[in-house]
């Protein structure tokens, strides 16, 4: 470090520690190499705990669990992973991650991960419903498009039968909510609607149920993304739930990718998948409903002005054009989160702007809205500048390489033979066009 640079070190260790999001970075050993207070605090861990342990001990993961390591190894960033889990102090803790391999030069030295609690945010902003205590029913599901409809269709089709449901789609595209609504149009009414929440590998959790579904009492049981718990823990599930399984009951659960892909990659117990698939249900992204998105809005802002008496009516015609061009990784709970962040900043506006949207979600949308170039920007053409010959090379490299791996569904090994390079050759040139893509 520079002479120049080490006098900034207090400052750096006075905002690591005073920041509002958890960060934990960790060098190329996999040893923590910053774990700042919030993450402490997120995570439940002493600081005696977190020493110079690898992460591997320090959770007890297995090595593929863990998204630092994931990264570390593939040097490819990960954003916007949705973690809700029981910390070290038994509290259920949702985070929503951005994990970073760090880079000297062509070297990957390590990964960091920021995380932001999003904890209180999910009980009192994105279930409104259930704040109220009010069930959640179909009526509160927005359903414009027609792959949406078609999904309430079926999903009170199931209802009526009474049958196992597994609800399939991407993280926040409203899985617990229709869950909940099948469980309310029953007819007659379950008493109770419980929700297991997979997120954790601990046996205990798998035991409780089977003490809870001790007995004969009707009651309706979602077990939500049974695709994150381990193997084994699902083949307990899958004994506990036959043995539980009765006419009054009804068995959901849902899953963040598509099943035969997660059977082939081992994260999903074929057994488990037939047991749920008496109706199995794809809710689609975001992405591909985009007829969803201004209806959602506005029932948002309704609710907003009902409850805190906020101005905000719509949206500009320029965010309602970037909004239906963006590609809504988070599905509506991003979108949610943002209106969010968003309402809790306007005053007396009546319409949301673009100024008033976050600098993360506008580069976030510019970098997917950015125009991929052209075989025809590679010709010279009468009336168009000519490139510098050194800018020229490198687009059209960047160019030609893309193609072979879209050619080759993205397999860097194939890519790299069709090229004639090696393996890591090409890995390196992505790397570089990835880093190159995202400077300003
Ligand atoms: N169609 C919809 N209409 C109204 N609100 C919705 C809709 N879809 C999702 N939401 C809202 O988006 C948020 C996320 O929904 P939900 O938790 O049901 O998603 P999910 O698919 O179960 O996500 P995950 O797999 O991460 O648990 C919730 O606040 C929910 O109220």
């Amino acid at each position: 470090m520079l002479k120049n640079e080490e006098s900034f070190l207090p400052f750096f260790k006075f905002a690591v520690n005073h920041v509002g999001v958890g960060i934990h970075a960790i060098n190329q050993d996999g040893q923590t190499v910053i774990y700042n207070d919030k993450m402490k605090e997120i995570e439940g861990l002493a600081l005696e705990d977190v020493g110079d342990r690898s992460i591997l001990e320090l959770f007890n993961f297995e090595q593929e669990e863990s998204t630092l390591l994931k990264v570390l190894h593939s040097g490819k960033e990960q954003l916007n992973v949705k973690q809700t889990y029981w910390n070290r102090n038994g509290t259920e803790i949702t985070t929503i991650n951005d994990t970073y391999p760090i880079w000297d030069g062509d070297t990957l030295i390590g990964a960091i991960e920021l995380a932001s609690d999003v904890t209180a945010l999910e009980k009192f902003v994105f279930q409104p419903f259930r704040k109220n205590s009010d069930p959640v029913t179909f009526s509160q599901i927005i359903a414009e498009s027609e792959s949406m409809k078609a999904v309430i269709s079926t999903a009170k089709k199931a209802a009526r039968a009474k049958l196992p449901v597994l609800l399939i789609g991407e993280t926040g595209t409203g899985k617990d909510l229709i869950a909940e609504s099948i469980h309310h149009e029953l007819t007659p009414s379950n008493d109770r609607f419980y929700t297991l929440y997979c997120h954790s590998s601990n046996p205990d959790l798998i035991e409780k149920l089977r003490e809870n579904l001790n007995g004969e009492e009707p009651l309706s049981l979602f077990c939500e993304r049974i695709d994150l718990l381990s193997i084994p823990l699902q083949q307990k599930l899958l004994a506990i739930l036959d043995a539980a399984s009765h006419e009054n009951r009804l068995f959901l659960a849902s899953i963040g990718d598509d099943p035969v892909e997660l059977i082939a990659s081992g994260s999903l117990l074929k057994e488990l998948y037939y047991f749920f698939s008496s109706f199995a249900i794809r809710i689609p992204p975001l992405r591909k409903r985009t007829e969803d998105i201004m209806p959602y809005i506005s029932a948002y802002l309704t609710r907003r002005a009902e409850r805190f008496g906020s101005a905000l009516e719509g949206v500009s015609s320029e965010v309602e054009q970037l909004f239906h061009e963006y590609d809504w990784p988070g599905n509506i709970r991003e979108l949610g989160l943002l209106l969010d962040e968003v309402t809790s900043l306007a005053t007396t506006e009546t319409v949301i702007t673009y100024d008033m949207l976050p600098l993360h979600f506008k580069m976030k949308s510019e970098k997917t809205t950015e125009e991929p170039k052209q075989a025809s920007d590679f010709i010279v053409q009468p009336g168009k500048d000519l490139l510098p010959l050194d800018q020229f090379l490198r687009e059209a490299e960047a160019y030609y390489i893309q193609k072979a791996m879209k050619h080759n569904e993205e397999n860097v090994t194939k890519t790299a033979k069709a090229l004639g390079m090696s393996r890591q050759n090409l890995q390196y040139r992505l790397r570089k066009m990835k880093n190159e893509e995202k400077a300003p």
